[in-house]
């Protein structure tokens, strides 16, 4: 049993190097997970591994059920939750390919499931989301990129949109007034969710491209943040093999 859990996102639907034990299909009362949890070690860590698109990539940022996927994981003994998630740079450090480790998260979302604390059975309840990322898990992913040499950001806001379009120029820019240094489409409402069942969780990002605006080019291509991500989720493996006999 373990109780660390890898959420693999766009480019992280494979964990290469995982030496797969078993993969175990949970039903949860909020529906199906995106695919069924692989257990496995991983650098000589036993993890659990869910991918946030399912083991395809079906399954966009707005229909993955973030519920169920984190319901899944405390049921099985998680207790801390490492996002890696695809990201588009606002601000000029979080060039393509970086990794970052975000500390705050602004909500763009609107209509996912976004809550556990609803229903007739529920009781109100307010959890704090000062912090969205856990401290401990946030300064062990800096530590891991620190001793691969990573050069990563060590913070960063989220800004998370509903997707599966991605932004306009104007929504960037607006985003970027708010205090964005990133955008993606999964950060919420995986990172409250987590809260709700006090799971310690923290991202890894990835700067697949520029965002809206922000680069060279008129447009952002799939090709562009297919390369990206390639050369960031290099880096990605390295961070998770210093990660490991941290946690
Ligand atoms: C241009 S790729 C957009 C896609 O990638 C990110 O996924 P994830 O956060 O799961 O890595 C982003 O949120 C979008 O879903
Ligand atoms: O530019 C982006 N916007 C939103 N989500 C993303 N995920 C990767 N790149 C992006």
């Amino acid at each position: 049993m373990t109780n660390v859990a890898i959420i693999g996102g766009t480019g992280l639907t494979r964990l290469s190097g995982l030496e797969i034990i078993h993969r175990e299909v949970i039903h949860t009362p909020y529906g199906e997970p995106s695919g069924p949890v692989t257990h496995g070690h991983l650098f000589g860590r036993e993890i659990a591994f869910i991918p946030r698109h399912g083991p395809g990539h079906t399954i966009p940022p707005h229909q993955v059920n973030y519920r169920a996927n984190l319901w899944a994981l405390q049921h099985i003994g998680i207790t801390r939750v490492i996002a890696v998630a695809a990201v588009g740079g606002i601000t000029p450090e979080m060039k393509p390919a970086r990794l970052a480790i975000p500390d705050q998260i602004i909500d763009y979302t609107w209509s996912r499931a976004h809550t556990y604390f609803e229903g007739s059975l529920s009781q109100v309840t307010h959890v704090d989301f000062t912090e969205p990322y856990d401290r401990a898990l946030r300064s062990a992913m800096i530590a891991a990129c620190d001793s691969a040499k990573l050069g990563q950001m060590n913070n960063g806001t989220y800004g998370a949109t509903q997707g599966p379009r991605l932004e306009s120029r104007a929504e960037i820019d607006r985003m970027s007034r708010d205090g964005c240094d990133l955008v993606g489409m999964t950060g919420m409402p995986e990172a409250g969710l987590a809260r709700e069942l006090e799971l310690a969780y923290a991202t890894c990002a990835v700067v697949a491209n520029w965002a809206a605006g922000r680069g060279p080019d008129a447009t952002i291509t799939m090709e562009e943040v297919g390369r990206n991500l390639d050369a960031g989720m290099s880096d990605v493996a390295r961070m998770l093999e210093a990660l490991m006999p941290l946690l």
